[in-house]
């Protein structure tokens, strides 16, 4: 399937939801919210495995898997704040015709399922600290309120859950993994992401603070949570007496964190948001895509071709097609083709070449531009007489001619560049849409026109809560994102802009996924 039927500017939901099958990254499943990863989504998200595990083993997290089920009792154990999440639990019932004796739940999240083997195996301070990761599947069982429409239901991701002896070493270790997690988002997909804590009514119930990094979409003027670092303070010490001797011999509660990227997020909710009457009628399209960060990525730098793949994410990082011409030496070109991926190979690129028959090389450039391949090469009788090869940039269009004999640097340096030209467009594009406010009515028109607002806060859990009501509507109300670590200068006499009362902090606020 060539070319696109919808622009990213024109019909945003549409124009996604086309790249990603496309591109080659999913196919629909019949269960509705669940979805097929195929390769080009998956190595995708092998490299962000590699590169984060590589990073968390330095931080000595041990690598886990505990069981997908977990019991009622255990589950209810979390019961002050789970009660709002119950309807997403999924349970077993059944094994073929007879019923089970008691109900057994598929984990959405790990917490109950580990922590009373926390306390078992946490008896003195000289095991602690404790740190466990774990790479796996979780399941909610989502519906997304007011529409018709069931979020995704299965999602991958990695969950960290860490006990210490003292909250100092907590509090560092929640901050260490933000770090990774903003590395991940911009050193890797390009995307430029806010660190900073969320409030009291964003947070995590369960826990004591949450960090978070925060992406927006231009397009739809929408926020994004990426990951998620939460300290847990003493809370799950508490539920599953999770207690350490300490070296005076005095018995005390651990300190924990817990931390997730998840790949999900509600992808099509912008589509659900914007399009909702027409999406009414296009109920078919009722395909939850919940990839966080790929998504972001996807949403970040595609444009009406398809994917644009950062470098150090993309499957392919340079692809190479033959340019024959009808009484060409196919063969040499071929061979020039082979050794030119051959070379770029050995350096440690990811190069492909694609000698298809059945597809003319106009054909090909259009498939691989749809697949965001950063680089691609075309060898025809020209470049082969000149000993040279053409490459073209899928992120600017820009050609140019280079002697074969500097293929590696030339192609090193172009894909830092690209790497480096994504990030700083996206940031670009993303502060364009930072909009500093003051009063209530310079922040509804900010937010009719789909900014991300940075506004003075009085930290007030009613005040949020009242800017929610106030700006209810088929769009989603305002929330805050975070309030970034990053703090402007707050001049003394500040007021909050919807309360009026004294500011004590620039917070992000927004619409969001
Ligand atoms: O999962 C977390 C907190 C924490 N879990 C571990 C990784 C980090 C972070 O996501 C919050 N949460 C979200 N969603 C649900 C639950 C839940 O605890 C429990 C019930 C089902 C739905
Ligand atoms: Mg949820």
């Amino acid at each position: 399937k060539l070319g696109m039927a919808y622009k990213k500017d024109d019909n945003f939901g549409e124009w996604y939801s086309e790249v990603v099958v496309n591109s080659e990254m999913i196919e629909y499943y019949d269960i509705s919210g669940c979805y097929i990863l195929r390769p080009w989504a998956m190595e995708i998200w092998e490299l962000l495995k590699e590169f984060f595990d590589a990073e968390i083993k330095k931080l000595k997290l041990k690598p886990y898997y505990f069981p997908l089920f977990v019991t009622e009792n255990v589950l209810q154990k979390e019961k002050d704040h789970i009660e709002g999440f119950a309807p997403e639990v999924a349970w077993v019932t059944k094994s073929g015709k007879s019923e089970l004796e008691a109900p057994i739940a598929i984990r959405p999240t790990s917490e109950t399922v580990m922590y009373p083997y926390f306390s078992k195996w946490i008896r003195s301070h000289r095991d602690l600290p404790l740190r466990c990761n774990q790479w796996c599947n979780v399941v909610r069982w989502e519906f997304s309120n007011p529409t018709p429409f069931i979020r995704s239901r299965e999602f991958l991701w990695q969950e960290g859950h860490t006990a210490f002896a003292t909250k100092e070493e907590a509090d560092e270790e929640v901050l260490q993994i933000l770090e990774l997690y903003r590395r991940i988002y911009e050193e890797f997909l390009a995307v430029p992401v806010s660190k900073g804590r969320k409030s009291e009514m964003e947070k995590f119930a369960g826990g004591l603070y949450t960090t978070s990094v925060e992406a927006f979409i231009p397009n739809t003027g929408r926020g994004i949570q990426g990951a998620t670092s939460h300290c847990l303070g003493q809370n799950f010490a508490k539920m599953f007496d999770i207690t350490f001797e300490n070296e005076k011999g005095a018995r005390e509660m651990v300190w924990q964190n817990s931390w997730a990227y998840t790949t999900r997020s509600v992808i099509l909710t912008p589509y659900l948001i914007e399009n909702l009457l027409s999406v009414l009628h296009k109920l078919f399209f009722l395909i939850m895509y919940r990839f966080l960060q790929i998504g972001v990525m996807v949403m970040t730098h595609g444009d009406d071709k398809g994917l644009v793949l950062p470098p150090r994410v993309a499957p392919i990082q340079v692809i190479v097609i033959p340019v024959p011409y009808k009484d060409a030496d196919t063969t040499a070109i071929k061979g020039a083709c082979e050794s030119a991926v051959y070379t770029l190979n050995e350096s440690g690129f990811r190069a492909d070449l694609d000698t298809r028959e059945n597809y003319s090389p106009g054909w090909k450039y259009s498939h691989w531009e749809m697949k965001g391949v950063p680089l691609r090469i075309e060898i025809g009788p020209k470049d082969l007489a000149n000993k040279q090869v053409r490459i073209v940039r899928r992120d600017n269009g820009a050609k140019v001619d280079i002697p074969v004999d500097n293929l590696v640097d030339e192609v090193k340096a172009l894909l830092d560049d690209i790497q480096a030209n994504l990030l700083k467009t996206a940031k670009e594009k993303r502060d364009a849409c930072i909009e500093v406010i003051h009063t209530w009515d310079e922040f509804t028109i900010a937010l009719n026109n789909k900014r991300l607002i940075l506004a003075p806060w009085c930290d007030e859990e009613e005040v949020e809560k009242d800017v929610k009501t106030r700006t209810k509507g088929d769009l989603g109300a305002a929330k805050t994102l975070c309030t970034p670590f990053d703090q402007p200068e707050l001049p003394e006499g500040t007021l909050c802009f919807a309360s009026g009362k004294p500011a004590k902090k620039w917070s992000f606020w927004g619409r969001s996924y």
